[in-house]
């Protein structure tokens, strides 16, 4: 509706009804416009009444922003020839400099100041919406200024398609409804704000509502997706929450909309990224929410996987804000919205922040309940754990099978208290390195070891990130490696403040509180063990030396009795009173029979040491390949045969005395290895690895002549000199005849006790042929002469005895042996082979093979028959 006086300048005299009608417009406008509050009413109300009256083609109202000198677009016109343009919406989005020509002639003009767009546009600094106006026809634009107390706040930009637009009454009307007009969009602003304040308040009372109520992740995703939909429905959101080692975060609830795609991003390995990426770090850092372009903090370099993924599902811009509760940085949440509204962010983060504290403090004691629930469980297993296959069941089915963890190695503690030896591992878990693995395993580790010290020393074990280790040449990192495991955390084993051993479990993650239980845990149940193996060993050990004692009983009379009062065995008891309740090693001397053993004893059982069993061995007796085992025990599977472990006779006469009969019969490597412990007091058990300290008194006993064994290179001198420390020879029975009418009444009375006769004397005849006999067995042949006899006796006088015919010995080929005892024959017999082998008893050509008995049988055999080497070798 052109007014028609604007399309014809020449009628200049408008009429009164004209006049009228038309300040009946504009008051009615002027108090219309007071009332809006709305942008939409403002503009429509505009139009419609001025349009009535005055010419022009579209309407645009700015809004000046002092703080950075810009104006910019605050209400447009449905009708503006621009809204066609692709630059429509940059151009009004866009804030122009108030520092242009252009604009600066408008501010500093008192009135409505119109430009005719040809003049203006071009010119260089002037704002671009000028010529976007000409283009799309406009040739003349009016700017009314519009105040605020006193400042400019604005401008009402009037188009016309006509340059001679705008005429003189048009601005005094503009000028006349300018302050209403800058009333109205102070209002609509002020409305506005309300509106915005409102709206934040309303938004945050329902997320405060919704947030009251969450316990769970799922409930704070729902809470969080609901006031985001508010504030931007098409925004997605993620919250990254920082991770228990505090360098890293990952996803913890997240909201994506549709267009999104997959969230394959969240639980994958991937997820866990630094905080120190460049981007985390800022947020976590500024106390305002921050606004990135994903593209361009790619562009910066920023790698982080979450980012690649958002550009990947469309995100364009994120703002970043950090979520605190008190001065504990929980995480960042991320919401894809254009605009940062602080105060709406901050409200929204802090309530955020309360509800994912809470869930994560549900969440630990949670975890804390199951840990314990799972650590009582695990600690009912141990219970009843009593061997090592129990606890590697155990481990296994608890750690391998429910935490995910593999076990690397139990280490102990080894007696001397420096290393530590493998107790248990998995052999399986490094199949594919068996060599590298069992090169590693054998080490003989010491408690200084660079990584065992350090984590013996820590108090709740040390953490090895096998990456970082690989790069600081950790050699064990190489096998850690094959695992495919993250992390070893290596923790002591300790029962009380003891130091135990290490234990070295491999896992990608594990909570100390579960760690510190299982190996509490796992330390019980190894000193359990290793009680219930002591145990074990000492049961074994007392059997050992109960079943010897049995054996000993049967063959030891009465030890205290020594029978022979003469000079020559007063001689012995005064060295026996001398060295009896001292340590020193004694070497008895004397023919077979003589009664060294019977010395031995004496000497023991006058020591401290009787509260103990004297061990004995027979050198001669055992086969020389057994002979090591005997006296220094064995491992399980040190040689074939070795079925079981064996403690030797060194390590059972431990606080004792052992007594070396025969001794010298030991084989020469026997020798050397008895030199050795005798040296140093300790020993290794055949296939062993430890070394066990013993504190043993020898006794060594021998029948042959040591120096000439040592001169014929048999025996070695060095040892010769260690055992001769205080040498007691036994005279020969007939070196003392004196003795033998109390020795022949002594045994008389125990085999008549033994056999039941009543045999009270023994005839002066029988007396007088012992005492001319030479006695080649010494006393023990006596005391078999006189077993023999008493069987053969009726009365209650021993009236008889058979001695041999020392002339008939020799010759056991001859008649002679008719109508001889058979023992008589067997032991002339013996001695013939004997002579025949050289001597030689056991192994290929000798006696016992003859004889076809075993060797040991014909080495009891020579001694209970009294065949002495003179015997074989006169
Ligand atoms: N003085 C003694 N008084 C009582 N019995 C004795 C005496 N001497 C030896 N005997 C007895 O003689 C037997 C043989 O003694 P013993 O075994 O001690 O001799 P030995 O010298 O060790 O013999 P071998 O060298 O053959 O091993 C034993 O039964 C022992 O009790």
């Amino acid at each position: 509706m052109k007014r028609v006086k604007n399309m014809d300048p020449g009628f200049s005299v408008p009429s009164l009804a004209m006049l009228e009608q038309e300040r009946r417009i504009l008051s009615e406008l002027g108090n219309d416009i007071t009332g809006v509050w709305d942008k939409n009413d403002l503009i429509t109300l505009f139009s419609k009444r001025i349009k009535s009256l005055f010419y022009f083609t579209h309407t645009i109202i700015t809004l000046i922003d002092r703080e950075d000198e810009t104006y910019a677009a605050f209400l447009l016109d449905h009708e503006s020839p621009l809204r066609s343009r692709g630059d429509y919406p940059e151009l009004v989005s866009t804030h122009f400099s108030l520092n242009e020509p252009f604009m600066q002639t408008a501010l500093q003009a008192a009135e409505p100041i119109s430009f005719l767009l040809e003049d203006v546009m071009d010119q260089p600094q002037n704002p671009a919406f000028l010529r976007a106006n000409y283009e799309r026809g406009a040739r003349k634009l009016l700017m009314t200024k519009l105040m605020n107390a006193g400042k400019p706040m604005g401008f009402i930009h009037l188009y016309s398609d006509q340059p001679d637009s705008f005429s003189e009454e048009f601005r005094d009307v503009m000028k006349g409804i300018a302050p209403q007009l800058a009333s109205a969009v102070s209002n609509i602003i002020k409305n506005e704000e309300i509106f915005k304040k409102e709206q934040e308040k309303s938004v945050l009372l329902d997320l405060s509502n919704d947030i009251a109520t969450v316990r769970t992740k799922a409930e704070l995703a729902l809470a969080v997706s609901t006031v985001l939909r508010k504030i931007n429905p098409q925004g997605g959101f993620v919250i990254r929450s920082i991770n228990e080692d505090g360098t890293t975060t990952g996803p913890y609830v997240y909201g994506l909309n549709q267009t999104n795609g997959p969230e394959r991003l969240i639980g994958s390995d991937e997820a866990t990224c630094p905080i120190n990426d460049g981007l985390q770090d800022r947020v976590l850092n500024s106390p305002i929410p921050l606004l990135f372009n994903i593209d361009r903090e790619i562009q910066r370099g920023i790698t982080s996987a979450y980012l690649r993924y958002w550009q990947t599902i469309g995100f364009k811009e994120i703002v970043g804000i950090r979520l605190r509760n008190g001065d504990t940085d929980l995480g960042i949440l991320f919401l894809d919205i254009r605009e940062i509204n602080i105060r709406l962010l901050q409200g929204l983060c802090s309530q955020v922040s309360v509800a994912m504290a809470n869930i994560i403090a549900s969440e630990q004691i949670i975890k804390k309940q199951d840990e314990q629930a799972f650590l009582l469980d695990f600690s009912s297993d141990i219970a009843r754990v009593r061997t090592k296959s129990d606890l590697q069941a155990a481990i296994s089915r608890v750690l391998d099978k429910i935490l995910q963890t593999k076990l690397s190695m139990i280490r102990v503690i080894d007696e001397d208290d420096r290393h530590l030896s493998p107790f248990m591992y998995d052999e399986e878990l490094f199949a594919h390195t068996k060599a590298h693995f069992a090169e590693l395993r054998d080490n003989r580790v010491t408690v200084d070891d660079v990584y065992t010290a350090e984590v013996l020393s820590s108090e709740d074990g040390i953490i090895f990130n096998i990456e970082e280790e690989l790069k600081s040449g950790n050699n064990y990192a190489k096998l850690w490696e094959t695992t495919g495991l993250k992390n070893v955390y290596g923790m002591p084993l300790r029962v009380g403040n003891k130091n135990i051993g290490t234990i070295w479990l491999l896992a990608d993650r594990l909570s100390k509180l579960m760690l510190k239980g299982i190996c509490a845990q796992i330390s019980t149940a190894i000193a359990n063990i290793q009680a219930n193996e002591k145990l074990l060993a000492y049961k074994k050990q007392l059997e050992v030396e109960n079943d010897y004692l049995k054996e000993q009983i049967k063959t030891i009379y009465n030890f205290t009795e020594i029978i022979g009062n003469g000079e020559q065995m007063q001689k012995v008891y005064r060295l026996l009173s001398l060295v009896s309740e001292s340590n020193t090693t004694v070497l008895i001397l004397g023919e077979t029979g003589t009664g060294k053993e019977l010395i031995a004893r004496a000497i023991h059982n006058a020591s401290p040491r009787h509260q103990k069993l004297m061990v004995k061995v027979n050198c001669a007796a055992l086969p020389a390949n057994l002979i090591e085992s005997e006296l220094f025990g064995h491992e399980r599977g040190s040689f074939t045969g070795a079925i079981d472990r064996r403690i030797g006779k060194f390590e059972l006469a431990n606080n004792s005395t052992l007594f070396l009969d025969e001794v010298g019969e030991l084989p020469p490597e026997a020798q050397a290895k008895l030199l050795r412990v005798i040296q140093e007091r300790e020993l290794e058990r055949l296939g062993g690895k430890q070394t066990i300290k013993v504190d043993v008194r020898l006794i060594a006993a021998t029948n042959r002549n040591l120096e000439e064994e040592v001169k014929a290179g048999r025996f070695r001198a060095d040892l010769y000199f260690r055992l001769n420390v205080f040498p007691v020879s036994l005279p020969a029975l007939r070196e003392r005849p004196e003795d033998i009418e109390a020795l022949t009444h002594f045994f008389v009375q125990k085999y008549s006790r033994n056999t039941g006769r009543k045999i009270r004397k023994v005839a002066p005849k029988v007396l007088q042929q012992l005492r001319s006999y030479t006695w080649p067995g010494n006393v023990r042949e006596l005391e078999h002469l006189i077993e023999r006899s008493i069987l053969l006796t009726t009365g209650d006088v021993l009236q008889e005895v058979h001695l041999p015919q020392n002339t008939t010995i020799d010759q056991p080929g001859s008649t002679h042996l008719l109508n001889r005892p058979l023992e008589e024959v067997e032991r002339s017999y013996i001695i013939e082979i004997l002579k025949r082998c050289s001597g030689k008893i056991s192994g290929v050509g000798g006696a016992a093979e003859i004889l076809q008995i075993p060797g040991n049988t014909l080495h009891s055999k020579i001694k209970k028959l009294g065949i002495t080497k003179s015997d074989y070798f006169s």
